[in-house]
């Protein structure tokens, strides 16, 4: 289903709080996220989020430890009236969801899940298609997981865009890592896009189905057998991860990092899966197990949500680089790309 029927689909949900008690884990990997992100988030504080006993969740930001030096972009900064509001839920923020052009096993309708193939080269043209459909629109930090597919459609998304600045993939996997891929120069740190791969946004790991053709393994296990694997929500391919199992780090990983940067009023991008961005969007748009089994999205297709006083606020797919269903709906999109058009007339 292309995303723009989807929209039209799902129309209004019952909000269901068994998504709100997902535990936070990964708080060490969270941290080394901060620490490596800061060098780029600059004049932003980072968050962290803690749910205290009644269930409320607490957003305590943590000013950022950005070089002094460090100049925020007056296109990208979030519109604030003083950097003593980034705790508040005031920002408003752009959040684009896609998932990654076709795969080379798409193209071959195997089973991937967790195998790092490439994009094959409709993946790659699809990639750059969605890159036009959201070239006016501000991204301040990218998030993929940590697949090569992922990865290429988010850099090859943002060589259409009308900014021109560069994405950067921050390494953590170490200390040396870090150290020897940082940069130096603080304009050129103002032209890029910090670029955070996370494994939490993987595709869900299929288990033994992974490399096998789906069409042979519906023969084998029977149709039935196969949709239950693959489109129910608690049901695991054989030694394999089910929706609920992928949901519990993908929208984990999107709370405890990626909404505090929209909090900050920070612009995301997530390039991320199939079953990854269910799961996220299941939690963005409150579905219920049963109203996201439903949910399919197609390869390289951009979603727009705007983050708005702590609510997502689902936006559609954009068809053209100045759609006015974008920008009327948002007055700091369209002046950014207003900003952009003056730029460039
Ligand atoms: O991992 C895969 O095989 C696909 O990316 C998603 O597969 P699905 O649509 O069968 O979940």
């Amino acid at each position: 289903m292309a995303a723009e029927v989807y929209y039209q689909a799902i129309g209004t949900l019952q909000s269901h709080s068994h998504l709100n008690n997902f535990n936070h884990h990964q708080k060490h990997q969270n941290t080394i996220v901060r620490l490596v992100a800061r060098d780029f988030i600059s004049g932003n504080g980072l968050s962290r989020r803690s749910t205290n006993r009644s269930g409320q969740r607490n957003c305590t930001v943590i000013r950022s430890l950005a070089s002094p030096t460090s100049v925020v972009d007056p296109v990208l900064s979030p519109s604030r009236s003083n950097a003593g509001d980034s705790n508040k839920k005031s920002n408003e923020a752009a959040l684009i969801l896609i998932r990654h052009g076709e795969s080379l096993w798409n193209e071959k309708n195997l089973f991937t899940g967790c195998v790092d193939v490439p994009l094959s080269k409709k993946g790659i043209d699809e990639a750059i298609e969605a890159g036009k459909r959201i070239s006016s629109i501000p991204v301040d930090v990218i998030f993929t997981s940590a697949l090569i597919r992922a990865q290429m459609t988010a850099m090859l998304a943002m060589t259409q865009h009308r900014r021109g600045k560069v994405p950067i993939i921050l390494h953590n996997e170490s200390e040396r890592a870090r150290s020897w891929s940082q940069v130096f120069s603080e304009d050129t740190k103002k032209q890029s896009i910090p670029v955070i791969a996370a494994w939490q946004l993987n595709e869900r790991m299929y288990g033994e189905l992974q490399g096998l053709n789906k069409k042979e393994t519906a023969n084998r296990y029977g149709k039935e057998q196969v949709h239950e694997w693959r489109r129910s929500y608690d049901i695991p391919p054989p030694n394999g991860e089910s929706l609920e199992m992928c949901a519990q780090r993908s929208v984990a990983y999107f709370r405890d990092q990626i909404e505090p940067q929209l909090l900050s009023g920070k612009n995301v991008m997530i390039s991320a899966h199939g079953n990854s961005l269910r799961s996220i969007i299941m939690y963005l748009d409150k579905l219920t197990s049963q109203e996201v089994i439903s949910l399919e999205l197609s390869t390289g297709i951009p979603m727009l949500y705007i983050f708005k006083e702590g609510r997502f606020i689902r936006r559609g797919s954009p068809i053209g680089p100045s759609e006015a269903g974008v920008y009327s709906y948002s007055r700091r999109l369209a002046l950014y790309k207003q900003k952009l058009d003056n730029m460039f007339q």
